[in-house]
């Protein structure tokens, strides 16, 4: 039938513009016209979000890390990707920075300093560290950070509580006035295995809100952290008002809770790479 439709052109021609027009109405034309849009917007989303990390993370590296920094902390996520391939610049075609040792806070970023040939340090031996530099799921104006979204909270934290200068380098996506304005999916909690459940409870009982263990997407059941430990997210009451260092305290002292992914006053500097192209800097 197409076929004999094609041959008599004669007789289609006069149609062609109102077939046209139903062919790009159709529905699924129509879903394929939205979800390349949505693919293309997204892509241009990412990239405009890498240029914000990049930026963030080379100027914190660039003003952060100098001759006389020995021992150097590196955070993990996405952002400390652009951070650790600018030290490994710095090193490497630079020529500069050949003391310089780094002390990993996760499996990641000791990957990430094997791979780029960094000088591999540990906590043993560097326990006081000159600068620590990582990422944040988000940043309130007090620098009251929310940390944990890639599973690393308790090596973070310890790793940061040895230095002398915590930078945080991020994207405009995580600066806001109070927590939870940007970041949803709740504070990260480890936690011993056999104490989620009652440490979830506890939570919820004490501040409100839900607590939720974090379930793995490509392995049944929960995320295991480089500790072996389990992960809760507590999604907190937007509305309400916490003082986030009683909260921290608070959360920290419940049995079977191995640390919080709140940061209260540990954080001295953060550099925003915002989606213009520019650069914010917060200070405490
Ligand atoms: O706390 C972290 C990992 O546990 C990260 O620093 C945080 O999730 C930010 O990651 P990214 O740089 O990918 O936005």
């Amino acid at each position: 039938m197409l076929k004999s439709l094609l041959l008599r052109r004669d007789l289609l021609q006069p149609h062609l513009p109102q077939l046209i027009g139903l062919c790009t109405r159709s529905p699924i034309h129509l879903k394929s016209t939205i979800s390349r849009r949505t693919f293309c917007s997204k892509m241009n989303d990412n990239i405009e979000l890498d240029a914000a990390k990049k930026l963030a993370a080379e100027t914190a590296v660039d003003q952060y890390v100098t001759e006389d920094t020995k021992v150097l902390g590196i955070g993990s996520g996405s952002t400390i990707v652009f951070v650790v391939q600018r030290l490994a610049e710095r090193v490497w075609k630079e020529g500069t920075l050949s003391e310089l040792i780094c002390v990993p806070s996760s499996f990641q970023a000791r990957q990430l300093i094997l791979d780029h040939n960094l000088t591999l340090g540990d906590l043993d031996r560097n326990y006081k560290i000159d600068v620590y530099i990582d990422g944040a799921d988000e940043v309130d104006s007090s620098l009251v950070l929310i940390k944990g979204g890639g599973g690393c909270l308790m090596q973070e934290k310890i790793v940061a509580s040895c230095a002398k200068t915590v930078v945080i380098v991020a994207d405009y996506t995580k600066r806001s006035l109070r927590l939870g304005e940007q970041w949803c999916k709740g504070i990260p909690i480890e936690v011993a295995p056999l104490a989620h459940v009652p440490v979830k409870h506890k939570i919820e009982e004490l501040f409100g809100g839900e607590a939720q263990l974090r379930i793995a997407l490509k392995k049944a059941g929960p995320i295991v952290t480089d500790n072996g430990n389990f992960l809760l997210d507590w999604r907190f009451v937007a509305k309400r008002e916490y003082d986030w260092n009683e909260v921290n305290k608070a959360i920290s002292l419940i049995p079977g809770v191995l640390e919080t992914g709140l940061f209260v006053n540990m954080a001295h500097k953060c550099y925003f790479g915002m989606a213009n192209g520019t650069l914010k800097v917060q200070s405490k």
